[in-house]
C-alpha cells in the first residue's frame, strides 16, 4: 500500500481533537485534519482558548498547528467533504449518546451521527479509503457500515473498515494518548483487512511500542471497548456498594479497597469509593452493553449490567439522603455549599456528573445551593440544571455560583465536596480554618470523594461525614 499522506478525524470533540493532535505531532509527514460541523468548535480549536480543558493539550496542538517550530501538519476545519476527498484514512469520532426517544430510549446508543458520517464518507470518497471506527459503537456496527458503503460509495472505490476504540480518560487525555496501555485494532480477517490494520498500526508505531499494538478480529475489538468500560464501571459500583456496608458497620472503605487491592489479582485502581461515577461514557456504554444483551435475548446478562448503573443511581441519592438526615431532616432555607461540579477533577466536562443529581435533590429540599467549581462556567451549570429558560432572578433564589470557595461557604450550614479537585484537599489551597470561621454552627462537611483529611477537620471543629466511613466505635 502507498504511504499514508492524509488523515481525517470527523468530530472535533474530546476524542477527535486530542487524538488528531497527538497523531499529527508524532507523524510530521502526514497531513492531519480534524473536521466538525460546529463552526464555533473549530474556531476554538484554531485559537489558544481550546474548546476543552485538558492539561497539557495546548502545547501539543500548537506545535503541530502553528508552524512555529516545524511545518504545519494539523488543521482544524469545517470543510468536511473536501477533507474526506483527500484522506487515505478517516477516523469517525462523532458522539454516540444514549437515545432519548423511540425504541431503546434511555438504553440504546443513538447512532444517527455515526451513520451520517459513514454516509458522508461513502458519498465523498474518490479513492480507496480506510474508515476507522473510533467512536464507541455496538458490536457488529461494521456490518451495517459495510452495507451503507456498498450501496452509496462511488463505483471502483474500495473501503476497508477497522475498529480502533479509544481508551483515553478525560483529565489525563494527553498522557493516555502519548503512552497508551494498548492500541487495539480490529479488522476483517481477509488479506485486505489485515493489510489495512497494518497501515494503521504503522501510524501508531511511530510512538507506540509494537508489543502494545494489539490486532484482533473486528467484532472482538468493537466489543472490547464496551467490555472495558463496563468492567471499570462495575469496579466502582462494587466498591460503592461496599461503601454502604462500611457506613453501617464502622469499617472504612478506603482500608477495604487498600487491603483488597494489594491482591495482585484484584489490583488497586478504580476502587475509589465516590458519590457515583459520571462522565459521558460509563453510564452510556454499560447501558449500551445491557441493551445489546437484551436484543440478543440474554435477559440475565442484561440485568447483570443494568445493576451496575442502578447501584450508581442509588449511590447518588443515598448520599443526598445522608446529607438531609444529618442536617436534622430539613434543608429548607439552609445554605449548602457545593464544591465541584465537573464529573472528575482536571476536566470542565459536566456530562452525567453526580453533582447534577445531588444539586437537583438539594433544590427539591428547598436548600439554597451555592456552587463553586474551578473550571466549569456558570452557563454550563445552568444548562445542566435545566434552568436555562427561567428568569435569572428566580433561579438565583435557589442556586448561586461563587467565584471562590470562601464566598461559596460563607454562612452555609454544610460544605459538600462532589469533585476531587486538588484544591479541596486540605493539604492544598483551601484554608479550612477560615472556612470554619465563616460557616453557621454546627459546621458540617460531607465528603463525597474522600479527599478531605477528616481528622484534621474534626480537630478544627467541623462535623465530618465521608462516603464509606461510619462510626468506628
Ligand atoms: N469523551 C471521552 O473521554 C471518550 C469518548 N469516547 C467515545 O468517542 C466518541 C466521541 O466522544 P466525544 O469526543 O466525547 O464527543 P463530543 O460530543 O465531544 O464530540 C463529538 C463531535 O462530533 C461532531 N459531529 C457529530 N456529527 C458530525 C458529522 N456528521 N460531521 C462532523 N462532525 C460531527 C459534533 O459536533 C461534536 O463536536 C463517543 O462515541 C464516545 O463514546 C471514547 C473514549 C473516551
Ligand atoms: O470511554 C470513555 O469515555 C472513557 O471512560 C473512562 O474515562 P473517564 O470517564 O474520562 O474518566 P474515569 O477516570 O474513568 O472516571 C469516570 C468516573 O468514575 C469516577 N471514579 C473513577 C475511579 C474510581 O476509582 N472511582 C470513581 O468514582 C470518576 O470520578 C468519574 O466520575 C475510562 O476510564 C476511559 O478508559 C474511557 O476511554
Amino acid at each position: 500500500m502507498a504511504p499514508v499522506k492524509s488523515v481525517c478525524f470527523i468530530g472535533a470533540g474530546f476524542v477527535g481533537g486530542p487524538s488528531g493532535a497527538v497523531l499529527a505531532l508524532k507523524n510530521p509527514d502526514v497531513e492531519v485534519s480534524v473536521v466538525d460541523l460546529s463552526e464555533t468548535r473549530i474556531a476554538a480549536w484554531n485559537s489558544d482558548a481550546l474548546p476543552i480543558y485538558e492539561p497539557g493539550l495546548l502545547p501539543v496542538v500548537k506545535e503541530a498547528r502553528d508552524a512555529e517550530v516545524r511545518p504545519q501538519n494539523l488543521f482544524f476545519t469545517t470543510d468536511v467533504k473536501g477533507t474526506i476527498k483527500r484522506a487515505d484514512i478517516v477516523f469517525i469520532c462523532v458522539n454516540t449518546p444514549t437515545k432519548t426517544a423511540g425504541i431503546g430510549a434511555g438504553k440504546a446508543p443513538n447512532m444517527a451521527y455515526f451513520e451520517s458520517a459513514t454516509r458522508m464518507i461513502a458519498a465523498e470518497a474518490e479513492s480507496d479509503t480506510i474508515i476507522v471506527e473510533k467512536s464507541t459503537v455496538p458490536c457488529r456496527t461494521a456490518a451495517n457500515m459495510r452495507e451503507i458503503l456498498k450501496a452509496v460509495g462511488k463505483p471502483g472505490v474500495n473501503f476497508e473498515i477497522l475498529s480502533n476504540p479509544e481508551f483515553l480518560a478525560e483529565g489525563t487525555a494527553v498522557a493516555d494518548l502519548m503512552k497508551p496501555d494498548r492500541i487495539l485494532i480490529g479488522s476483517m480477517q481477509t488479506p485486505s483487512g489485515l493489510e489495512a490494520a497494518e497501515v494503521l498500526a504503522n501510524l501508531y508505531g511511530s510512538w507506540v511500542p509494537k508489543e502494545n499494538i494489539l490486532k484482533t478480529n473486528i467484532w472482538s475489538s468493537e466489543l472490547a471497548k464496551l467490555a472495558a468500560n463496563a468492567l471499570l464501571a462495575q469496579r466502582i459500583s462494587s466498591i460503592n456498594a461496599l461503601s454502604a456496608i462500611c457506613e453501617a458497620t464502622g469499617a472504612d472503605v478506603g482500608e477495604i479497597a487498600y487491603a483488597a487491592g494489594l491482591d495482585s489479582r484484584i489490583g488497586s485502581r478504580m476502587l475509589q469509593a465516590s458519590v457515583g461515577f459520571g462522565g459521558s461514557c460509563f453510564r452510556k456504554d454499560v447501558l449500551n452493553l445491557s441493551y445489546m444483551a437484551e436484543t440478543l435475548h440474554l435477559p440475565e446478562v442484561a440485568a447483570y449490567w443494568q445493576s451496575v448503573v442502578a447501584i450508581n443511581e442509588w449511590q447518588k441519592s443515598r448520599f443526598t439522603k445522608r446529607v438531609i438526615s444529618t442536617l436534622y431532616g430539613t434543608l429548607t432555607g439552609k445554605k449548602i455549599a457545593v464544591y465541584g461540579f465537573s464529573y472528575k477533577k482536571n476536566t470542565a466536562d459536566t456530562r452525567e456528573s453526580a453533582a447534577i443529581s445531588v444539586v437537583k435533590d438539594l433544590i427539591a429540599e428547598q436548600a439554597k445551593v451555592c456552587i463553586y467549581d474551578p473550571q466549569v462556567t456558570k452557563a454550563q451549570i445552568w444548562e445542566e440544571l435545566d434552568i436555562n429558560g427561567c428568569h435569572l432572578a428566580d433561579v438565583e433564589k435557589f442556586v448561586t455560583i461563587a467565584q471562590n470557595p470562601y464566598d461559596c461557604a460563607s454562612e452555609s450550614h454544610a460544605v459538600i465536596v462532589l469533585t476531587e479537585w486538588d484544591e479541596f484537599s486540605n493539604k492544598d489551597v483551601v484554608d479550612w480554618e477560615q472556612i470554619f470561621d465563616i460557616m453557621e454552627r454546627p459546621a458540617f462537611v460531607f465528603d463525597g470523594r474522600r479527599v478531605i483529611d477528616a481528622g484534621k477537620l474534626q480537630r478544627l471543629g467541623f462535623r465530618v461525614e465521608c462516603i464509606g466511613r461510619g462510626n468506628p466505635f
